[in-house]
């Protein structure tokens, strides 16, 4: 038999232990399409004496990451820790020890993952990332393979597992947001600290990485606008259920003629909206490219067995192309340079709740204002609070600029009849 091919996982937490585990699982599987076993050699932990549920044999784990990084048997380093600056030291050494890598850590290259892939291809070495956006989805695959024809336009995506699990908890049973975030953390679906999480800033890298692969330039996190769910509050979701929508913490990637916006925000869109129905840790991620037309990938988008699922098939690819002998030659540079689109090129439709004073001549105010900016009404309610001189208005607009919108949005705050503007949204993938 040949001999087999070995490898240092740096890591054995959720992911790693699912990796640890289909590994050893699917060997027979992995044997026939690599032609040659596949063994994990030295596991770099934190902790050597930490309780572990499924047990790994001992002598494989180290505290010390230079045993790993500089074992000259290993020809593949799992990256499965996390972190990022210290983690790029680790990755730059293993790459110049000639190791090819695979990562599932998407904080780590949507910052530094241009200079690893450089770093990588002056090595002849492979570096595959599979797993750092949409865990199981191969979306990272069928943007650089599957659709490698096309020209795409939009990336539309839900890619936070977490938050996902939060709203469709929150929407469908009613429970309370702290009650549901525990519960990812403890499934294992939420980063150690789950700020990035909720904050939308683990989308944010991941849709900076699809951006950058999908319209082949260099999107990175800084043009990514964020914002998280933290501040969603049960009152919007019921609006939200009353007027047809579904809550959603959307990503977008959106190019025309050229120019480029990438965002991140809680999203209302409407109910029979294809993405509306992606519920609690699965993401989907929807293309639209020129020639392709409307493309949908659906699967886990976190958890232990569906991420090292993505780890694993990229180790089996790092393995083909030892065979083949062509490591380090995937990679290519963006083709295309950055233009950002500026907030009266960015197009939307908003939902926003207000708060006024319940009297004769509140609406009209608040309709000349919208004469005003030119923007119109889709759907409107008004509703009184109970035990209050007060109404709550909900306006959905017609599709306006960003640009437009934001004016309105201050204006508005200072109109007299309005008491507070209490939340807006885009509402996403109406007609
Ligand atoms: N969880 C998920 O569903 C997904 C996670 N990812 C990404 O995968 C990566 C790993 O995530 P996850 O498995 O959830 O993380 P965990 O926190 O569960 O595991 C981290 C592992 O790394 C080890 N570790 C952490 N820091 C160090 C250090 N400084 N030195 C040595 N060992 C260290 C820990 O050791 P010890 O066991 O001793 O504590 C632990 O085994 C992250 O980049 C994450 O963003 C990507 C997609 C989905
Ligand atoms: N914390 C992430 C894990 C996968 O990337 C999520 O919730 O999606
Ligand atoms: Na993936």
């Amino acid at each position: 038999m040949e001999e087999s091919v070995k490898v240092g996982l740096l890591g054995l937490g959720t992911v790693g232990t699912g990796v640890a585990s289909i590994i050893t699982r699917h060997q027979k599987e992995l044997q026939h399409q690599v032609g040659c076993p596949v063994e994990i050699k030295k596991v770099l932990v934190r902790n050597k004496q930490k309780l572990r549920e499924n047990s790994f044999q001992d002598a494989l784990l180290t505290e010390d990451p230079q045993e790993v990084l500089n074992d000259e048997e290993i020809d593949v380093i799992v990256e499965v820790i996390g972190g990022v600056e210290q983690t790029k030291e680790w990755l730059l050494t293993a790459l110049s020890n000639h190791k090819h890598v695979v990562t599932a850590n998407k904080d780590l290259m949507a910052i530094h993952g241009a200079e690893l892939l450089k770093t990588a291809v002056e090595y002849n070495c492979d570096l595959y990332y599979e797993a750092s956006v949409a865990g199981g989805i191969p979306i990272l695959r069928s943007l650089s393979d599957g659709l490698s024809a096309d020209r795409i336009t939009k990336i539309m995506g839900i890619v936070n597992g977490t938050t996902n699990y939060i709203l469709t908890k929150m929407s469908t049973k009613g429970s309370s947001y702290d009650d549901v975030l525990k519960q990812a953390q403890e499934l294992g679906f939420a980063e150690s600290d789950p700020t990035a999480d909720v904050e939308g800033l683990d989308a944010a890298r991941k849709m900076a990485i699809l951006a950058t692969l999908g319209f082949s330039a260099p999107v990175s996190l800084a043009d990514v606008s964020v914002e998280g769910i933290s501040s969603v509050s049960d009152v919007d979701l019921q609006y939200a259920e009353r007027l047809g929508y579904t809550m959603k913490l959307i990503g977008i990637a959106d190019r025309t003629k050229g120019k480029i916006d990438v965002s991140v925000r809680p999203t209302l869109l409407p109910n029979e909206h294809p993405l509306s129905s992606v519920h609690n840790e699965y993401n989907a991620v929807y293309i639209h490219g020129e020639a392709v037309g409307e493309t949908m990938f659906y699967g886990p988008g976190a958890g232990s067995l569906p991420t090292a699922t993505a780890v694993v098939s990229d180790l089996v690819t790092v393995m083909k192309n030892m065979r083949l002998g062509v490591n380090g030659k995937s990679v290519l540079a963006p083709m295309n340079e950055k233009k950002l689109k500026s907030a009266d090129e960015i197009d939307s439709q908003y939902f926003i709740r207000l708060r006024v004073l319940d009297q004769t001549g509140t609406f009209s105010a608040i309709t000349a204002l919208f004469a005003e900016f030119d923007v119109s009404f889709e759907k409107l309610l008004q509703l009184p609070v109970e035990g209050e001189e007060l109404a709550e208005i909900i306006v959905v607009t017609h599709k306006t600029s960003k640009k437009t919108f934001d004016g309105l949005l201050e204006r508005l705050g200072n109109v007299e009849v309005v008491e507070s503007v209490e939340s807006s949204y885009c509402v996403e993938g109406g007609n």
